[in-house]
């Protein structure tokens, strides 16, 4: 049977074990100079430890891989030792690559058999609250080959011509109908079998991995994204990312 084909995946039991790869090897050119973005502090605990502690906060997943700098696996070993996680809870950290994709990919490889859903979520996502986590699991449970979770979005967006020179004017060529656009966030989840042919089967870059499994001709499904699961990407958004995580503390009476 060709990839293009082959049928959904059947709905998995509520039992099926979770595995959530955190890609965590990225520079973080876009946030500035600085230690590797993922190793950065927010309220003192670096990004990746949150990240990892808003997977394991799903009573689903039981192990967490993360996908660590090249030459920081050990230091990423060391922080996962020195910071409280749960105790239901596997971790393997593996060394990453030179893009998102491949980083994933050594990720997967990584995988014991057994694990049969997957999530995949940016360690730069470190405040996506657990009702997301566990939406996206939900969703693959009930026969979703891939999900996204997914926000509808705040601006008008504008299809352009590349501008001649770098800063320059670029003429406005179409205005899409955002009604039907949708901004895509982490943590991603997939049937294993299907995750790992998309990455097996597509070589284009790409930036997530449900466009891969599009790739296949395969269903992908958005459910409902969170604000709070935002990118941090430029330096502002490290002020963001301070903001929420003030509030709740300040909800939780700490
Ligand atoms: N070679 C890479 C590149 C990115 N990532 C991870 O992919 C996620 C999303 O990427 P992004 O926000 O673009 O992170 P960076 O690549 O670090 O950022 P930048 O593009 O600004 O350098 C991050 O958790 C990042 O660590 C990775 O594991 N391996
Ligand atoms: C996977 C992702 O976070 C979904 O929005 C995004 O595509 C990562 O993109 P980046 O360019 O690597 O930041």
């Amino acid at each position: 049977m060709s990839d293009e084909s082959r049928p959904s995946p059947a709905a998995a039991p509520p039992g099926t074990p979770v595995a959530a790869v955190i890609p965590a090897a990225g520079r973080g050119v876009r946030l500035g100079p600085g230690a590797p973005k993922a190793l950065r502090t927010l309220n003192g605990t670096p990004m990746l430890i949150h990240a990892v502690r808003a997977m394991a906060a799903s009573r689903a997943v039981s192990l967490v891989v993360v996908v660590a700098p090249p030459d920081g696996a050990a230091e990423v070993k060391s922080l996962l030792d020195a910071h409280a996680l749960p105790e239901r809870t596997d971790f393997l950290v593996v060394p990453g690559g030179e893009s998102r994709q491949e980083s994933v990919r050594l990720g997967l490889a990584a995988l014991p058999p057994g694990h049969d859903i997957v999530l995949v979520h940016d360690a730069a996502r470190p405040l996506v609250p657990v009702d997301t986590v566990d939406a996206v699991i939900e969703a693959v449970r009930d026969g979703a080959g891939a999900v996204v979770p997914a926000l509808p979005l705040a601006d008008t967006v504008k299809q352009v011509e590349p501008a001649a020179a770098p800063g320059g004017a670029e003429p406005v060529v179409a205005t899409p109908d955002r009604s039907l656009l949708r901004a895509v966030q982490t943590p991603q989840g997939f049937d294993r079998a299907t995750l790992e042919r998309a990455h097996r089967t597509v070589t284009d870059d790409v930036t997530d991995d449900a466009s891969m499994v599009e790739q296949l001709g395969e269903r992908v499904v958005a459910v409902p994204g969170h604000e709070e699961a935002f990118k941090v990407t430029r330096p502002l958004d490290l002020v963001l990312a301070e903001a929420v995580l003030a509030r709740r503390r300040l909800n939780d009476g700490f």
